[in-house]
């Protein structure tokens, strides 16, 4: 890959944002950030407690991790988001041209459910699940990985791509 990037590992809860976000990491030597860690505490006691976050709770989360990006633009950073909708990577790009790419995991509902049914000590209840599925918005200019393959393949097939 020529120019640092910032790269957003994005996809609904279970995709394997993190798992593969710190495999990515560690082979470009960029840093890496957990985008959970940037939602206020409320967003992350509203989904513990069963119910979905809204625009209006995404808003300023959206925004504090733009300014992550702005803030790694010259030295690169794997950023793991959701980033459901195209409003929300909108808000993520900003002030970013081309110098920040999306990599969009992909998969059904049945496998993400069962990689959450696998997962243990987490916020996130598998009850939302449904929810991140009707708010997703698929990309259309990022590169799609399918999850149904190894960590390492997947990251193999993303490092491919951004050659
Ligand atoms: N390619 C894969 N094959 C099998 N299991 C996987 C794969 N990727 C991730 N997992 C497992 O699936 C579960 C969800 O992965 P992970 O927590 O990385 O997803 P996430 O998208 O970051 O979730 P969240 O958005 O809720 O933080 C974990 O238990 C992880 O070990
Ligand atoms: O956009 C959202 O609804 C939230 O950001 C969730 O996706 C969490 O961040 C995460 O995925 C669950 O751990």
């Amino acid at each position: 890959m020529t120019k640092t990037k910032v790269l957003v590992v994005m996809g609904v809860s279970g995709t394997g944002k993190t798992t593969v976000g710190k495999l990515l990491s560690e082979q470009l030597g960029y840093p890496f950030f957990d985008g959970d860690d940037f939602h206020p505490e409320e967003n992350i006691n509203k989904m513990a407690s069963g119910k979905p976050l809204n625009d209006d709770d995404r808003k300023g989360w959206l925004l504090k991790l733009n300014q992550l990006a702005l803030q790694q633009h010259n030295v690169g950073a794997v950023i793991t988001c959701s980033a459901l909708k195209k409003a929300y990577r909108s808000l993520l790009r900003a002030g970013m041209g081309s110098d920040m790419q999306f990599i969009y995991l992909n998969g059904s509902f049945d496998l993400v459910k069962s990689r959450l049914e696998n997962r243990k000590d987490h916020f996130m209840p598998i009850a939302l699940l449904k929810t991140q599925f009707e708010a997703l918005e698929p990309p259309s200019k990022a590169i799609a990985v399918s999850i149904a393959q190894q960590p390492d393949q997947i990251v193999q097939e993303v490092l491919k791509q951004l050659k």
